[in-house]
C-alpha cells in the first residue's frame, strides 16, 4: 500500500465522497469496537468472484443469499482509510494520476452541502413489498408441509417500504445505528446493480482473527427482550429446538471435514438491538489444527445456513424460492471486510435495509417449524425491522 497524508480528513468526509461518486465502496463498524472503516473501489463496477478467502484482494466480500453461479461481489481496497489512521493507504495498483486525481477530488469537495447525487445512484425499482395475507398464507402453507414432514425448518422472509425525508442522509443514519448498537456490525455498501444497503447485523457467519482463531455462532430463537436482561430470560422448547437445529447444522459441517477439535460455548442469550436470540459459539485455533483455510472451506459449507435457510437445505431452498415472490439479493446472503487488518470477518446480512431515492425496503425473515403461528411469525418480522425502522425517522 501507498499513502496520502490528509489534513483535516475525516471518516465522514470521505464517506460522503464515497457516497456522491457512484463508485463501489463498503464502510462499517465492528462489533465491540468503535473504529469506523471504509474502502473504495476506483472500478466502475464490484468484482465478480468465488469466495476463496486466501486468494483475494484485500477488500469487502457481498454474497447474494442465493446465486447460479455462487460468485460473490467484492469490493477491493484501492483506497482504505479507518479513524485510527492519519492518511489514506492507496492500493499499489493506480498510477500516480490517478491517485493525484482523486486527492484532489477529496480535497474539494465540500462535506458540509447537502448531499444530493447517491438518490440519482439507487436502484429505480423493486418487486412490490410482502403483504401480510401473502407471508401468513406461505407460512401457513409450510407447517401443514412440516406436520407431514416434508421437511423440518423454513425461513420465510418478506419486505416492507418505509419513507424516508427529502433530506434523509445515509451517513447520519449510519452515525446513529453506530451509538445506537455497540454490539452489531453496521454497515452501508453500495454495489451497482445490487444497491446502497445498511443494516446493524448481531450475526456473525465466519471470522478468522490475525492469530487465526476460527469463530462461527448459531443464532436463532427471538424474542421482544421487554426490558429484560439475558440471564432474565426464559425460552419454549419450539425455540430451543430450533436454534439446536442450527447448531447441529454448523456441527455436521465440521463433521464432513472431520474436524473434530472445535470449542462449543452456550447456547447462550444475547441481545440485539431490543431482541434477545439464543447463541452458540464454536471456536477453532486454526494454527494449532494446521488447517488454515478453514474459513474459506467453512464459508462454503455453511452458508446459506438453517438461520436464514431451513432443514434439508435443499428442499427449504425450494420453497423459499417457490413462495416468497421477490428476490432476497444480499439479505441473508453475507457481507464484511476480508484481507484488512489481517482477518477476515463475515457477517449474516440481517437487520438490513436498501435504499431508494424516496424510500427505503426493509427486510426481514423468521425461522419456521410444524409449531409455528402464522400471526406470531409476522409479528417477529416487524419487530426485527424495528432493528432499522426506529432509526429512519
Ligand atoms: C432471518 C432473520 O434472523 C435470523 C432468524 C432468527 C429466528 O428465526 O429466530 C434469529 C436470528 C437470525 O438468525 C432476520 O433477522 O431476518
Amino acid at each position: 500500500m501507498d499513502h496520502i497524508e490528509l489534513e483535516s480528513l475525516s471518516f465522514e468526509h470521505l464517506l460522503a465522497v464515497a457516497l456522491e461518486s457512484g463508485q463501489p465502496f463498503a464502510a462499517w463498524k465492528m462489533p465491540q469496537e468503535n473504529t469506523q472503516s471504509i474502502v473504495v473501489s476506483l472500478q466502475k463496477d464490484a468484482l465478480k468472484v468465488s469466495a476463496d478467502l486466501e486468494d483475494l484482494p484485500n477488500g469487502f466480500l457481498a454474497h447474494p443469499f442465493q446465486t447460479k453461479d455462487n460468485q460473490a461481489y467484492l469490493i477491493p481496497a484501492d483506497i482504505y482509510y479507518t479513524t485510527e489512521m492519519d492518511h489514506i493507504d492507496f492500493s499499489n495498483s493506480y498510477d500516480l494520476n490517478i491517485k493525484e486525481r482523486v486527492e484532489k477530488e477529496i480535497h474539494n469537495f465540500d462535506p458540509k452541502k447537502s448531499l444530493k447525487r447517491w438518490k440519482g445512484n439507487m436502484l429505480k425499482e423493486h418487486f412490490p413489498p410482502t403483504s401480510k395475507e401473502h407471508f401468513t398464507s406461505i407460512v401457513g402453507e409450510s407447517v401443514r408441509a412440516m406436520q407431514n414432514e416434508e421437511f423440518t425448518k423454513v425461513v420465510l422472509s418478506r419486505t416492507k417500504e418505509a419513507s424516508i425525508k427529502d433530506d434523509f442522509s445515509p451517513i447520519d443514519l449510519f452515525q446513529r445505528l453506530s451509538s445506537a448498537y455497540p454490539t452489531a456490525f453496521v454497515s452501508i455498501c453500495y454495489i451497482p446493480h445490487v444497491g446502497l444497503w445498511m443494516g446493524a447485523s448481531p450475526e456473525t457467519l465466519i471470522s478468522v482473527d490475525e492469530n487465526g482463531v476460527f469463530k462461527t455462532v448459531a443464532l436463532a430463537g427471538t424474542q421482544a427482550s421487554d426490558g429484560l436482561s439475558p440471564k432474565e430470560a426464559s425460552w419454549k422448547s419450539k425455540e430451543i429446538e430450533e436454534q439446536a437445529l442450527v447448531s447441529r447444522y454448523i456441527i455436521n459441517c465440521f463433521k464432513k471435514i472431520r474436524l473434530r477439535e472445535f470449542e462449543e460455548i452456550g447456547p447462550r442469550t444475547v441481545a440485539a438491538a431490543h431482541l434477545l436470540h439464543l447463541c452458540t459459539e464454536f471456536k477453532v485455533d486454526t494454527k494449532a489444527t494446521n488447517f488454515p483455510q478453514l474459513g474459506t472451506v467453512m464459508l462454503e459449507l455453511l452458508h446459506p445456513t438453517s438461520a436464514v435457510c431451513g432443514m434439508p437445505k435443499e428442499i427449504a431452498t425450494d420453497f423459499i424460492l417457490q413462495n416468497e415472490q421477490y428476490n432476497r439479493s444480499i439479505y441473508s446472503g453475507y457481507i464484511g471486510p476480508i484481507g484488512l487488518e489481517n482477518r477476515h470477518h463475515l457477517f449474516v446480512n440481517l437487520r438490513c435495509l436498501q435504499l431508494f431515492n424516496d424510500h427505503a425496503l426493509l427486510y426481514a425473515g423468521a425461522g419456521i417449524t410444524a409449531d409455528s403461528d402464522p400471526e406470531k411469525e409476522w409479528k417477529e418480522t416487524e419487530i426485527k425491522m424495528d432493528t432499522m425502522l426506529k432509526h429512519l425517522k
